[in-house]
């Protein structure tokens, strides 16, 4: 007989309005997570609550606001990932079910296990939509999920996929993708991941070593399978062999920074640097956003396009995230199936 089983999607959260109350009280939740900010307890308070969320609430309040305007009215990594829940459970009917649930805010992990727990399953698939492992993203996701079943009297099995950024079906949607585009006609390309400190790289690693030690760039090895900059460069490497791209035809970037502590080069200097060489046509992938999001739509698409036009560049043209691409439905798919 087969298993009872459920598919739980975790993507990362957005706020539930563009409002600035709404978006400080994202903020706050994400932000005061220990794998996000991972400082001792009161440090991270004092630096969160008392210094970070008052003064970019709302910076950031405007900010959704124009993505929300941009986006029918709400929040497109929501609906993307409502989309992709609806999609799978078509294909899945009749033998999983599939849920979908934010790391922060709404639908909330905890309402959504509370709601799985009534069904009596005898198996959870937990899948953060995080192509690459972090322990910001995918980490924290796979805690806070496993944490709240094992709550439970009777525990179900429980199958975790930590990465998927090798899945045929998620670079094959990348691909796809760029297929809308004639490579040949721009002057660079980027592939821009979201960034991350260096401190939470070098963590992966055990003892003393860090991530600048490990040729993160050029390999996966026995070590750094779980680092995000080195799966970050060989999704790259993925991506630019399918697409028959040169080494010298593009260049992986970090964006979203915090400080200055974290992964380079800086998407925005990389961005600056190309128009201040007089490239005026730059083409932009954002593989580690599976859905379209503030930071695919307003910092790559508005920020950066500002920033190019600024030092002389002409236009930024961004790919689209898989969102609900065929081939990336057949890669979750797939990685369902292989767990059942
Ligand atoms: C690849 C997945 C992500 C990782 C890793 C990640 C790490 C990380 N992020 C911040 C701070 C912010 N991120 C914000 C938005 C945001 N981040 C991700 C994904 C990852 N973050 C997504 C998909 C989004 C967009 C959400 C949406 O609603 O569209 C924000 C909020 C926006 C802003 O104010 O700039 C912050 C803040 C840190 C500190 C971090 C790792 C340490
Ligand atoms: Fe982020
Ligand atoms: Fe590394």
């Amino acid at each position: 007989m087969t298993q009872k089983t459920a598919l739980l999607l975790i993507q990362l959260g957005t706020p539930d309005s563009p409002s600035t109350k709404d978006v400080r009280r994202y903020l706050r939740e994400f932000l005061n997570d220990p794998r996000v900010i991972d400082l001792p307890w009161l440090a991270r308070k004092i630096l969160v609550n008392g210094v970070i969320v008052p003064f970019r609430a709302p910076k950031s309040a405007k900010i959704y606001q124009e993505l929300w305007q941009k986006s029918g009215g709400s929040s497109p990594l929501l609906s993307h990932t409502t989309n992709v829940q609806d999609q799978l459970q078509a294909r899945l009917q009749g033998e999983v079910d599939v849920y979908m649930a934010m790391r922060y805010q709404n639908p909330s992990l905890c309402s959504v296990t509370e709601a799985m727990k009534e069904k009596n399953y005898e198996h959870i698939i937990i899948l953060p939509l995080f192509p690459q492992y972090a322990s910001a993203s995918s980490g924290s996701a796979i805690a806070l999920a496993t944490n709240l079943i094992s709550e439970w009297w009777a525990i179900p099995q429980m199958s975790i996929i930590n990465q998927f950024w090798d899945n045929e079906g998620y670079i094959d949607s990348i691909v796809a993708r760029a297929s809308d585009f004639n490579l040949a006609d721009y002057d660079h390309i980027l592939f821009s991941y979201h960034g991350l400190p260096e401190r939470h790289v070098d963590k992966v690693y055990p003892g003393d070593q860090l991530c600048r030690d490990q040729f993160c760039e050029d390999e996966i090895n026995g070590t750094n399978a779980l680092c995000y900059k080195a799966t970050s460069y060989a999704t790259t490497r993925e991506l630019a062999r399918k697409l028959r791209l040169t080494p010298e035809q593009y260049t992986v970037c970090f964006q979203s920074r915090l400080d200055k502590e974290w992964l380079t080069p800086f998407s925005d200097e990389v961005v600056k640097e190309l128009a201040q060489k007089g490239s005026q046509k730059i083409l932009v992938f954002s593989p580690a956003f599976v859905a379209d999001c503030l930071e695919t739509v307003i910092e790559i698409g508005d920020e950066y396009q500002e920033i190019f036009t600024e030092h002389g560049g002409k236009t930024v043209q961004l790919v689209p995230s898989c969102n609900d691409h065929p081939r990336f439905l057949d890669g979750l798919e797939e990685i369902v199936r292989q767990k059942m």
